[in-house]
């Protein structure tokens, strides 16, 4: 049985619209009209971090809004808690994002128990995964979309610069839930290679929701 929000969200594609801590950009209300100006773009969905700018994109947005609660910048930070995850759900979050690397969660709890929690609120759940294996152990623990999103930062791994098609290939021919590409995903051909090469959906946030590292990146290739 595929879930109606996959249906909406095949071939399609989904904004991260975020800022990073001390960013301009991250100001409820400029994040709200990111993911305005994603869903006048064509977005399918938009994907957005705290509670607060959930509920602020949930009452601005038709499309359905992919919610994450970073937590710090080491370890596991994407929505690490049961307790993050749930306040999501109450934001009005469709999906909760949440990791699912093979690491320990702060509170304690598996992966397994933050999916039952969510779907007992009554939303669903995106696997963010750094591995082939961590995308199969999430689908076996109840996710609902496996992405690609920590692949290349989990330390100890490679950093990469490309977006991890081979990871989206391996994960969409092996595992029975959708898999969602996100992570580096630059120009809109890598955006189409991510859905020929399996992908249900691509996330896409720096190089549409992010001036002041795009901006970066063009001050660096003027100087190197
Ligand atoms: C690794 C991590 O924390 N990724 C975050 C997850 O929400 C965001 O910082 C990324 O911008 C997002 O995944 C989209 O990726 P890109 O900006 O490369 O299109």
């Amino acid at each position: 049985m595929t879930l109606p929000l996959a249906d909406s969200l095949k071939g399609r594609l989904i904004v991260s619209c975020q800022a990073p801590p001390g960013d301009p950009m991250r100001q409820t209300d400029t994040l709200v009209r990111m993911t305005r100006a994603a869903e006048a773009g064509g977005a399918a969905a938009v994907r957005v971090n705290e509670p607060e700018v959930v509920a602020a994109a949930v009452a601005a947005v038709d499309v359905p809004v992919i919610g994450l609660w970073k937590d710090g910048d080491t370890g596991v930070y994407i929505t690490p808690t049961v307790r993050h995850a749930l306040a999501l759900v109450e934001a009005g979050a469709a999906v909760v994002a949440a990791d699912a690397t093979a690491r320990p969660r702060p509170d304690g709890s598996t992966f397994a128990e933050l999916v039952e929690a969510v779907h007992a609120a009554g939303a669903l759940v995106m696997a963010d995964v750094s591995t082939f294996d961590e995308g199969r152990a999430a689908a076996a623990q109840g996710a609902d979309f496996v992405g690609t999103t920590l692949s290349g930062y989990v330390p100890g791994t490679p950093r990469q610069t490309a977006p991890d098609l081979a990871l989206v290939a391996d994960l969409a021919a092996a595992i029975p839930v959708p898999v969602i590409a996100e992570g580096r995903i630059a120009t809109p051909q890598q955006a189409a290679q991510a859905l020929a090469a399996g992908a249900l959906s691509v996330v896409v946030g720096t190089a549409i929701t992010a001036p002041t590292a795009l901006t970066r990146a063009f001050v660096a290739g003027l100087t190197s």
